[in-house]
C-alpha cells in the first residue's frame, strides 16, 4: 500500500469479483506490498436509483469481517437519507451516496460523519459540479463517475475530466481536504488521463478483478498512476 501523502490510491470494485467467494477475492488485493489495495470499492445498487441490483448492509458486514481493507462503500440507492447512515455505522471506511438522489446532501452527510465514516458525494457523468461547490466542505470524497452507474465493464468517458481539473483548481484555491475519486472504465489504457487530470483515488473493477492476478493488477495500474502524477507535476 501507498503511504507517501499524496499517493494515488486504488480501489477494486468487487462488482467484478466473484459473489460466490467475496473474502477471497478480498484476499486477492490485501497481501501486505504493491499488490495491496488502498480500498476495496462496494457498490450498492437498488434497482431504483439505476437498473441495477447488487447487494445491501448484510453483505457489507460480512466483508468487514472477512477483510482489513477499508470498505469504500459506492450507493447508488433513493433515499440516502435513510440508508446511507447505517454503512457508517457498520464500520465502513467511506460512505458515498449519489447528489442526483437527495435534496439533503449536507445533511446525509453529517449523519454519515457522526456515525464515525468518512462522507462521500457522487455525481454523475451528466452532472455539473458547481451547485455542489459551496458544500464539498462537508464531505471527505467527492466521486466523479466516468461512466453511467450501474454496470462494470464500460468504457471510459474523458469528458469528465474537466470536472477533475475544476475540482482540483478550487481545492488548491479554497484548500479543501477533499481527495477526487474515479469511478467507470479505468484500465490501464485510462488511467494515465484520470492520473494527469489530478484523481487522487482510482476505482477498478474488471481491470483489476478481470486480470489473471489481481494484486499484481493493483500494482501496475498504481505504478502506472504514480508515474503519471510525476510527469504531471503532481
Ligand atoms: O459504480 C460502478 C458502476 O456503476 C463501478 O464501481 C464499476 O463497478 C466499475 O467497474 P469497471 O468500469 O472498472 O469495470
Ligand atoms: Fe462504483
Amino acid at each position: 500500500m501507498c503511504t507517501a501523502a499524496n499517493a494515488p490510491m486504488i480501489a477494486p470494485s468487487i462488482l467484478s469479483a466473484d459473489f460466490a467467494n467475496l473474502a477471497d477475492e478480498a484476499a486477492a488485493v490485501a497481501e501486505p506490498g504493491a499488490t495491496r489495495a488502498d480500498w476495496l470499492h462496494v457498490d450498492v445498487m437498488d434497482n431504483h436509483f439505476v437498473p441495477n441490483l447488487t447487494l445491501g448492509l448484510p453483505i457489507v458486514e460480512s466483508l468487514l469481517k472477512a477483510t482489513d481493507i477499508p470498505l469504500d462503500c459506492h450507493l447508488m440507492i433513493e433515499n440516502p437519507d435513510r440508508w446511507a447512515p447505517p454503512y457508517a455505522e457498520a464500520g465502513a471506511h467511506n460512505v458515498t451516496f449519489h447528489a442526483e438522489a437527495t435534496d439533503n446532501p449536507v445533511g446525509v452527510a453529517r449523519d454519515i460523519r457522526a456515525a464515525g465514516a468518512k462522507a462521500g458525494l457522487s455525481i454523475k457523468p451528466g452532472t455539473p459540479l458547481e451547485p455542489y461547490l459551496e458544500i464539498l466542505r462537508d464531505f471527505d470524497t467527492l466521486l466523479v463517475m466516468s461512466v453511467e452507474p450501474g454496470f462494470g465493464g464500460q468504457k471510459f468517458i474523458p469528458d469528465v475530466l474537466s470536472k477533475v481539473r475544476a475540482i482540483r483548481k478550487y481545492i488548491a484555491a479554497e484548500d479543501l481536504k477533499l481527495l477526487v475519486e474515479i469511478d467507470g472504465g479505468i484500465n490501464a489504457d485510462t488511467i494515465e488521463q484520470a492520473a494527469e487530470a489530478g484523481v487522487d483515488c482510482f476505482v477498478a473493477g474488471s481491470a483489476v478483478y478481470g486480470a489473471d492476478d489481481p494484486g499484481q493488477a493493483v500494482a501496475a495500474l498504481r505504478r502506472q498512476a504514480v508515474e503519471a502524477r510525476a510527469k504531471a507535476g503532481i
